[in-house]
């Protein structure tokens, strides 16, 4: 089993490449052109998941989810977050069933 660190190390090249330049990386060039640039690549990306489920190719849906989750994560980056907030909210949700939150979200 892959642990999180991968999704840990690729956080800390992200930050670093605050400091390249965008003819070496294509992640400073994703920044410099700015969040709505970042954002239309989620969207695409997104939408290429949506394909690849729809083709019924696994290998195709690993690799378009791949390059969903690793442009969410540059966005995060952008906003000065890191994986590990997604991940504790992730833990946070921990075995409460989405039945019983949208109940207790309705008696507020
Ligand atoms: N995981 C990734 C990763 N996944 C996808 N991509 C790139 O995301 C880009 C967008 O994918 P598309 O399929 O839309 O291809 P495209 O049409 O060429 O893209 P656009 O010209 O439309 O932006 C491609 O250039 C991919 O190579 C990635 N680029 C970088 N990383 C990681 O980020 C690190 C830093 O990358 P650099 O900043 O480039 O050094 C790398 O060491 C990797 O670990």
């Amino acid at each position: 089993m892959i642990d999180t660190e991968v999704l840990s190390k690729l956080a800390d090249t992200l930050e670093a490449r605050r400091e390249a330049t965008s003819e070496s990386s294509y992640v400073a060039s994703l920044y410099r052109k700015g969040e709505d640039a970042i954002l239309k690549k989620v969207a695409e990306e997104s939408a290429e998941v949506l394909l690849a489920s729809k083709d019924g190719d696994r290998l195709h849906l690993v690799r378009e989810v791949a390059d969903l989750w690793f442009h969410t994560m540059v966005l995060l980056a952008h906003h000065g977050l890191r994986p590990e907030d997604v991940l504790m909210e992730l833990r946070r949700r921990e075995g409460i069933s989405g039945i019983d939150e949208k109940a207790s979200r309705q008696a507020e």
